[in-house]
């Protein structure tokens, strides 16, 4: 793909940024060492950083990995650009808006399981930035562990501005609103049912391609999200590594003031830089973003009896210390057949040392009653660690009563940041006007069928 040498910011609703959305070219596997050049020639062969880069660029390495980790969790890329990302002026404080960053101290961590609605509608000329929502989360950003969750409810593209986070990499999660992501490395697109990843400190824009976008995003501060390991399963399945998409490079080469605001330790940090730093003419690496389709997933379940817990359902994950305790896994409920004989099929009642974000893509989940009020796209559910949950009244109710025959769940698409440390609440969250105030009820009403 040639250079995009202009910004087509576009605003919403414009055909514009969809057209270039369309049949973008992409590199396929996850966490290859990918190659490539927007200019034949703009990438130095047989080494990272000859004396003078190729076409007068200059050479940069972008460290997500410490130089000395282990060979299979290293990660790096080398970007060759028009100007160094050192040529920046100094940043300085703005208002955080709606961000905020763990520690997350504002509010007690809380036993209650929680649920709220969709984000209400924004003011218009909200861009993805702008539209950012901490609902929670937990760790230290600066320690490097935990993970942030928002949402982001947006109207307009943002123009004239591109962001970059320092604390983590943001795992997007669209589910209303296609979404071009215009990278360092390329042009990413990512319809609702597709996630897109943007590794830490990578400077990114977000176009719209519909008249708003919606969705869920997991700030990952701990290591960067892997492929989980197949055990017995064997050497397929889940996740498929070559259905990862990384993008092909694509640069600005736009002079004139672009602002770039930087999340670092928990604040926003901006600076008016007088060219574009999405101005990577080539790279190499494995310090990527990337999109992948969920649809993709290759769903494992019983097929003989009883409901499996649900880290079959694993996409990606993100180890801790602990070997086999995430920090967070990003687990998707995706279209798939239950036929187990004698079995309570919807997940069970449960109590999970683990706490559980969900959020919905599409359509039900096979626990909760859909509908006005339930478990609805756009909105979300926090079981923190220990709280008891699992289907309420109705979908027990049926499920007890079903006909077990072989059943196709394809009615929608849900999604759960699961995490080794209880989620806390932004004050936001636990305060705002969308939060359900009578959650609790769905499990109320549950009859006594004890028999002796
Ligand atoms: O609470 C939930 O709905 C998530 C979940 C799903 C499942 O199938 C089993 C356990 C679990 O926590
Ligand atoms: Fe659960």
């Amino acid at each position: 793909m040639s250079g995009d040498r202009t910004s087509t910011t576009g605003r919403a609703g414009e055909g514009e940024a969809r057209k270039t959305a369309e049949g973008l070219g992409y590199l396929s596997g996850f966490g290859n060492e990918h190659s490539s050049e927007a200019v034949p020639g703009a990438l130095p062969h047989g080494r990272n950083s000859p004396q003078r880069a190729p076409l007068g660029l200059y050479a940069e390495q972008l460290s997500g990995s410490a130089f000395t980790e282990p060979r299979a969790h290293n990660r790096r890329s080398w970007l060759y650009r028009i100007r160094p990302s050192a040529a920046h002026p100094r940043f300085t404080r703005v208002d955080n808006g709606g961000v905020r960053t763990a520690p997350f101290t504002e509010s007690a961590p809380d036993p209650n399981r929680l649920r709220w609605n969709p984000l209400p509608e924004p003011a218009p000329g909200t861009d993805f930035l702008a539209g950012l929502w901490t609902l929670g989360g937990n760790g230290d950003a600066a320690q490097r562990t935990g993970m942030g969750i928002h949402l982001y409810h947006a109207n307009a593209s943002m123009t004239g501005r591109v962001f970059s986070d320092a604390d983590g990499e943001l795992l997007i999660v669209p589910e209303r609103g296609g979404l071009l992501l215009r990278t360092e490395f390329g042009l990413l697109h990512a319809e609702p049912g597709e996630v897109a990843l943007i590794p830490r400190g990578v400077r990114f824009r977000v176009e719209l391609l519909d008249a708003s976008a919606r969705g869920y995003v997991c700030e990952n501060y701990g290591a960067p999200f892997q492929l989980p390991d197949l055990g017995p399963i064997g050497a397929n399945g889940l996740a498929n590594a070559r259905d990862f998409r990384a993008p092909v490079a694509a640069y600005e080469d736009v002079e004139g003031p672009v602002e770039v605001v930087n999340k670092f330790c928990g604040n926003l940090w901006h600076a008016t830089y007088d060219h574009s730093p999405l101005d990577v003419v080539a790279w190499h690496g494995n310090h990527v973003p990337y999109v992948y389709d969920l649809h993709r997933f290759n769903v494992i379940g019983s097929i003989s009896y009883d409901h499996p817990d649900p880290s079959i359902f694993t996409v990606l994950t993100s180890p801790s210390d602990t070997p086999g305790l995430a920090g967070v896994d990003f687990v998707v409920f995706a279209p798939r057949w239950l036929v187990g004989e004698d079995t309570f099929r919807p997940p069970y009642f449960h109590r999970n040392v683990m706490s559980e974000y969900m959020g919905l893509i599409e359509g039900a989940y096979d626990a909760k009653a859909a509908g006005e009020g339930g478990f609805v796209p756009g909105g979300g559910s926090l079981h923190n660690m220990m709280s008891a949950h699992g289907p309420d009244r109705e979908t027990f109710e049926k499920a007890s009563a079903a006909e077990l025959r072989p059943q196709k769940i394809d009615d929608g698409l849900a999604f759960m940041f699961e995490t080794r440390w209880p989620v806390t609440a932004t004050e936001q969250a636990a305060q705002a006007s969308h939060l359900q105030r009578g959650y609790d009820d769905v499990w109320q009403g549950l009859e006594r069928h004890f028999r002796n």
